[in-house]
């Protein structure tokens, strides 16, 4: 991707993972909601992804777009998903197809499958030995208003790439961690996500080449129920960590050279 690529929800942790990890590698031009604490090294403005004066001059002259604001709180009401996650998305997908963007990847989340993890499955497939996996083909099934508003955003996209042509990428991100896999928290482990993995699929996803796409974002995990192989196949997405290389907060086998 040569052109400029719009990062909404810069000021957050995955913003913060995908900067570390990728910040030389394009030229950024960083949304903010609030004004950041320090002066950014890139490109940025202050806005809202619910206005569409905000979007429209957010989307001005890029060619991509890594779509993470929102309200990231499983816990999150409703009247909040649906003005930050939902209504921010679909003014952002329509000020970006106007602009003529070429790329748009949005941040998904493991919450908009989460009642696939019933009590009868549940705690065996956040194990290793347990092969229940989801591949992205699956209907949504969220388990909370946010996860609903994850899969709608999902929905936007299928509309806006059918009917726009826009290229769309959704990852549906597990649980981002730094350093470490979650401790104590079989689930998050199964479906950590390392700050350099996030980095690259996101990296992955600005330069492949595919239409439509529904994809895991987590590492390559021993326990997972999630399978990464559309990334893999589609993305060449290569995960370099897994949460089965920790022993609490000790990394006890090193990534592959
Ligand atoms: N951190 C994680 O493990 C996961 C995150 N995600 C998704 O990734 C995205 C980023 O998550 P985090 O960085 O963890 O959250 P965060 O809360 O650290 O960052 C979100 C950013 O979005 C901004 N924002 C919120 N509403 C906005 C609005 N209306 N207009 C403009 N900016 C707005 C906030 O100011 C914040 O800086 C979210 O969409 C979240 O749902 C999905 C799955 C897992
Ligand atoms: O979508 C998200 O998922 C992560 C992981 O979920 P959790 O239920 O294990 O906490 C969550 O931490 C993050 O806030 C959320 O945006």
């Amino acid at each position: 991707m040569d052109d400029p690529v719009l990062l909404t929800g810069a000021g957050g942790a995955v913003g913060e993972a995908i900067l570390e990890g990728l910040g030389e590698d394009y030229y950024w031009k960083l949304m903010f909601h609030n004004p950041p604490a320090e002066q950014p090294n890139h490109e940025y403005l202050i806005g809202d992804v619910d206005n569409p004066d905000d979007v429209r001059e957010a989307v001005a002259g890029v060619g991509a777009v890594i779509h993470l604001a929102g309200d990231p709180r499983p816990e999150a009401p409703w009247d909040s998903v649906l003005s930050n996650n939902i209504d921010g998305t679909q003014k952002l997908y329509e000020a970006a197809v106007e602009e003529g963007v070429e790329k748009f990847v949005f941040a998904s989340s493991n919450h908009a499958v989460g009642s696939f993890e019933t009590d009868q499955r549940t705690p065996d497939m956040y194990r290793p030995e347990d092969d229940f996996r989801l591949d992205g083909t699956e209907f949504p099934r969220p388990g909370n208003l946010y996860g609903v508003s994850k899969a709608t955003g999902e929905v936007l996209g299928r509309y806006y790439h059918d009917e726009h042509g826009i290229k769309v990428c959704n990852i549906r991100i597990g649980n981002l961690t730094r350093g470490h896999p979650p401790i104590d928290y079989e689930r998050g482990q199964a479906m950590w996500l390392s700050y350099p993995d996030c980095a690259h699929i996101h990296q992955c996803a600005l330069e492949a080449d595919y239409e439509f796409e529904i994809v895991y974002g987590i590492s390559d995990n021993d326990r997972k129920y999630y399978s990464i192989d559309r990334a893999k196949e589609v993305l060449n997405y290569r995960p370099q960590d897994n949460s089965a290389h920790f022993d609490g907060e000790n990394r006890v086998v090193e990534p592959d050279a």
